[in-house]
Parts: C-alpha cells; sequence; structure tokens
C-alpha cells in the first residue's frame, strides 16, 4: 500500500440465493443446527488470552425462541477493561511497524476466508442470535462484511498515496501515522458487517483497537473474533470485551491514550459519549478522534406521478425487512391523496400476509426484535397508537412474546404530520403514513425536511422529472444517503458511502476513504536538497 505495489481490485461479494436445493442452503441449514445445539462461553479476547469476563453473568438467546440458550455471556468489569487497553498498548508498537501491505493481507485474508469457508458460520450465528433472516443474513454477514473489508484495502491504500507537491530543491512527504494510543469501537446489535468494520479499519491503518460488541450481537462477534484469528490478525491488535460497556466506559474514556472513538449505535449513547470526553477533555495526550453514526427517522416521499408498484414494494421493504430494525428503514412516507386511494388496500393486505417467525425457518420474510427491552418499547407504541385519536392503525398493531420477541409490521396513518409517530426513532417494524393533498408536495417537502432532527436516509418516488429535482433540492441537507425511486435501505460498500447528519452522526462514510482519513494523523516531511546558508533576503542589501 506504499504505491509500489498493486492490491487485488475490490469487487462486491455475490449475493447467495438460497434457492431450495442450492448447495449454500444445505451447508447453512447445517450450520444452524450445528450453532443451536452447542450453548458456547463467550468470552472477552484479550490478546492470546480467552476467558470470562469478571462481572454479573447473563444468557445470549435467540429472539425468535427465547428459551434457546446459545451461550453465556458476563459484563467486563473495569479490571477487564484496564486488561485490554494494556493489550492494545503492547500490541502497538509492533503492528504499526508492520507494512501496510502486511496488514492489508490480514483483511484480505479475513473477507475470502468469510467469503468462503467461513460464510455459512457467520450467516448462521447472525440469523440466530440477531433474529435475521437468511437474505438479511447474507447481505450483511457475508456480502457486507467482505466487502467492507477488501474496499477498505483499496481506499486505504489511496489515502496513503495521498502526497504533497515538492517545489524544486525540496521533497515534500506525508508520512500518514496512526494515531497515538488506542481506539475505542463500539458496535450495535443491528449489523454483523458494522460489528467487523468499526475495529478493523482503524486497525487496517495502523491502530490497535478495544472493541466492545454489542451484548445481542455477541453471539456472532464471537466468531467474527475467531475469524479473524484465523486471518492471521496478531494477538492484542483488536481486543474484546463484553457486556453492556459502561464498565469499560469508565476506564477507557478516563485513559490518557485515549486516541478516537468509532461507534455506531442510538444517537443517545453517542451524546453521552462525546459529552463525556468533553469533560475529561485536558486529560488526553490528544484531541480523540470522534466518528459516530446515530439514529434515524427514515422517509419516503411519493409523488402523485408515483409508480404504485414500485411505492408499495419501497414500503414494505423498506420498512419491515429485519423488522425495521436498521438506522436507515422506512419509518415514515408522505403519500399523496391519488396514489393512496389507489395503494392503500393492497400495502395492507401485502403487509398483514408477510409471514414472521423462526428464522431458520427459511419461508419467513421477518424474525422477532432483538429483545425483551425492544419488544416491551415497541408494545408500548402500538398501546400509544391504537388509543390515540390523531392516529388510525392500518395494519398490524399487535405484539406476542409468548416463544420469541415477535411484532407485527404495522402501518399507522396520522393526519398531523408534526406528530411523534413522524419524529422519534421507534426503531421496529412500525411505518408512519400521512396523506397529503395532491397540490402541496412542495409544501410537504418543506414541512418533512426538519420536523424530525436526524438526517441518515430517504427517498423519493415519483416519475415526474421535475418532482424529483425539487425533491433533491429541497431535502438536500435531510439525508446523507438519498434514494429516487427505490428503497432507502441497503446500502453497498463501495456503490453508496453509508452516513447522515444532523442527530443521524458525524457522516464519516463507513467503508470510504473519508472514514479511514479519521483513523490517521499526518505528519509532513519537509527535506530540503541544498538548504540556505546566509539568514538574510535580496531585499535587505
Ligand atoms: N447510522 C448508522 O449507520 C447506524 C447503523 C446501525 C445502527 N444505528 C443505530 O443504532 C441504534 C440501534 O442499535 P443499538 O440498540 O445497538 O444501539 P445502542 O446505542 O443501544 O448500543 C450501541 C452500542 O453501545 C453500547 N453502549 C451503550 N452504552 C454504553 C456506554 N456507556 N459505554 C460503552 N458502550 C455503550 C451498547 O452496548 C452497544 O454495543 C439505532 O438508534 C440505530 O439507528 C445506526
Ligand atoms: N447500511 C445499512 C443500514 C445500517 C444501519 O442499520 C443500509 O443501508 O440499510
Amino acid at each position: 500500500m506504499d504505491g509500489s505495489t498493486r492490491v487485488p481490485p475490490p469487487r462486491n461479494e455475490p449475493v447467495l440465493t438460497y434457492a431450495p436445493g442450492s448447495p449454500e442452503r444445505a451447508e447453512l441449514r447445517t450450520r444452524l443446527a450445528e450453532l443451536a445445539g452447542a450453548p458456547l462461553e463467550l468470552t472477552l479476547t484479550l490478546g492470546d488470552e480467552q476467558r470470562m469476563a469478571g462481572g454479573e453473568r447473563f444468557d445470549v438467546v435467540q429472539p425468535h425462541r427465547h428459551a434457546a440458550v446459545l451461550g453465556v455471556c458476563a459484563q467486563a468489569t473495569p479490571a477487564d477493561a484496564q486488561a485490554a487497553i494494556r493489550c492494545a498498548r503492547d500490541a502497538a508498537p509492533a503492528w504499526r511497524e508492520l507494512s501496510p501491505d502486511d496488514r492489508a493481507a490480514v483483511f484480505l485474508r479475513a473477507a475470502d476466508l468469510l467469503a468462503g469457508p467461513w460464510r455459512q458460520t457467520l450467516n448462521a450465528a447472525t440469523m440466530l442470535g440477531q433474529s435475521k433472516t437468511v437474505q438479511q443474513a447474507e447481505i450483511d454477514s457475508a456480502c457486507e462484511l467482505a466487502d467492507f473489508w477488501r474496499y477498505n484495502v483499496h481506499f486505504a491504500r489511496q489515502v496513503l498515496a495521498e502526497q504533497p507537491e515538492s517545489a524544486p530543491g525540496t521533497w515534500n512527504r506525508s508520512d500518514h501515522r496512526p494515531l497515538e494510543g488506542f481506539v475505542y469501537a463500539i458496535t450495535p446489535f443491528n449489523f454483523t458487517a458494522i460489528a467487523g468494520n468499526l475495529p478493523t479499519a482503524p486497525a487496517l491503518m495502523g491502530n490497535t483497537v478495544v472493541w466492545k460488541p454489542a451484548p445481542t450481537q455477541q453471539f456472532a462477534a464471537h466468531f467474527l473474533m475467531r475469524l479473524l484469528e484465523a486471518a492471521g490478525l496478531p494477538p492484542g491488535v483488536i481486543t474484546m470485551v463484553t457486556g453492556d460497556g459502561a464498565a469499560v466506559s469508565e476506564v477507557a474514556l478516563a485513559d490518557p491514550a485515549l486516541a478516537g472513538i468509532h461507534f455506531t449505535g442510538s444517537t443517545r449513547v453517542f451524546q453521552h459519549l462525546w459529552r463525556t470526553v468533553g469533560e475529561n477533555i485536558g486529560g488526553y495526550r490528544s484531541y480523540p478522534r470522534l466518528v459516530g453514526e446515530t439514529g434515524g427517522k427514515d422517509f419516503v416521499v411519493a409523488h402523485p406521478s408515483a409508480d404504485v408498484d414500485v411505492l408499495r414494494t419501497a414500503l414494505v421493504r423498506g420498512a419491515f425487512e429485519y423488522q425495521g430494525q436498521k438506522c436507515s428503514a422506512a419509518s415514515r412516507a408522505y403519500v399523496p391523496r391519488s396514489v393512496w386511494t389507489r395503494l392503500r388496500d393492497d400495502l395492507v393486505d401485502t403487509t398483514e400476509a408477510l409471514s414472521m417467525g423462526d428464522v431458520s425457518d427459511l419461508s419467513h420474510f421477518l424474525g422477532a426484535v432483538i429483545d425483551r427491552r425492544a419488544f416491551d418499547r415497541l408494545a408500548r407504541v402500538l398501546d400509544r397508537a391504537r388509543s390515540d385519536d390523531a392516529l388510525t392503525v392500518v395494519a398490524g398493531g399487535t405484539a406476542d412474546d409468548a416463544e420469541g420477541f415477535f411484532v407485527r409490521p404495522t402501518i399507522v396513518e396520522g393526519t398531523d404530520p408534526g406528530h411523534e409517530v413522524f419524529t422519534t426513532e421507534y426503531f421496529g417494524p412500525v411505518l408512519a403514513v400521512h396523506v397529503y393533498d395532491d397540490a402541496d408536495y412542495d409544501a410537504v417537502l418543506t414541512q418533512l425536511e426538519s420536523v424530525a432532527p436526524y438526517a441518515l436516509t430517504g427517498a423519493v418516488v415519483a416519475r415526474d422529472r421535475a418532482a424529483i429535482a425539487a425533491a433533491e433540492r429541497v431535502l438536500r441537507f435531510a439525508a446523507g444517503n438519498f434514494y429516487v425511486n427505490d428503497k432507502p435501505t441497503g446500502a453497498v460498500v463501495g456503490q453508496q458511502p453509508f452516513g447522515g447528519g444532523r442527530a443521524s452522526g458525524t457522516n464519516d462514510k463507513a467503508g470510504a476513504a473519508q472514514n479511514l482519513l479519521r483513523w490517521t494523523s499526518t505528519r509532513v516531511i519537509k527535506e530540503t536538497f541544498v538548504p540556505p546558508t546566509d539568514y538574510r533576503y535580496p531585499h535587505m542589501s
């Protein structure tokens, strides 16, 4: 990656179909049965040591069958966090001295292992632990993660190759150093790919990392760590700590060597981390880089010229795939009355027919929401919606936790576009619809632009080019990823670099050169070949 070698050109990992009779389907079924049948100890990884964290133990279960335990995990204690930071510090000199090509090779090998022999392990772990259907697991834990690793190597090469001009008689060089200290990567439950990307992107740039996965993603995170080891990641480059992170943050955010935070999760937690760093700012060796991709209240706005079939598909897939638990999920839609008249019954029937259940049965479109907390929160949202005169529940509206945390895909019609259903992130399968008079398209664009604090994803569905152009113009700052005649989910690494602004994050675009730049601290070296030997300038004579 110093410019003298060629790296394999990146390509997006093809999405396998898992159609009946396919070899990938058979292999996945075997792996699902194996992983479901053998509960694991979900340990910390501290250098070459794996042991249970010292705090309270808890079970990691299948969300769609909450009696089925996948493993036992434990809360990391402050002492565990200190041990992790020590590992990161000890591993740093050798890792940053390794050539960029050698570091890149680890992640290119990890990508090939993932796309090949490890594919069904990561898919099965993600399906069982996070209740993803096979389609949702395949685009996440197999394809997107392999893409992150391959494209990051490609983009890192561009970052490292970036060099300044040199005037005659001088040679200027940029030395893209890693940060001085450790990076703290904190990852969400909903994407195994994000869990894999957040610690490895800073590591690729020469940093060592303390990684804390979400407890509800810990099952797949465990296998991810094993995969990185199999790919040749040296011990200590990424240490993995388990649990909810409170004790880890107490230690990590107070450590003078905290060099950066790579976070994805809720706006509330990111703001808490940022605030704590602010309070401790005088105590760090350098200013920690704060990179966070957070919540969303993502919109689909339809114009009277919209194709109803395109709109219906964008809404069903955009709102309900993975139970609406994507930061990018369509959670509010603005539909002109003439289109709603033709769309409503069909959309409701399609939604009511979506099959939901244990994701090991590959025929389902939906699984369960992630845990008891999410279930209770969403059940309360549905209760409120049913008793609110300003809202009409037109599809779904029920939840059942007898076997798993199941929430029916729900559509709520709301007359007031300033209502909470159009502004609050619920992070579940709840789509709010506002029906507007056809003549009010421009006013609707203006209203939806800033009614919610977020600016992550959004989509316009229209055939009229002027309507598309108006949406692009008016909504320029309302989304970091904007879609025309498509659902607002499913960004592909290398094609739609992902991230949003406002309360949705720092928009450092995961899987792009912009993100990798944040994990470097550039030193510029100027060398003068024939230096001056007299301090005086000509104008002084
Ligand atoms: N913008 C994006 O790219 C993106 C992607 C995925 C998810 N998200 C957002 O993530 C949220 C859902 O994910 P979640 O429920 O896992 O989010 P969350 O904020 O509850 O948790 C995220 C991570 O932070 C950890 N955490 C919480 N408090 C902590 C603390 N004090 N110290 C250290 N770690 C702490 C959690 O254990 C978890 O690992 C939604 O708001 C969603 O929009 C955003
Ligand atoms: N990058 C994903 C969303 C990640 C957040 O949950 C998408 O584009 O759907």
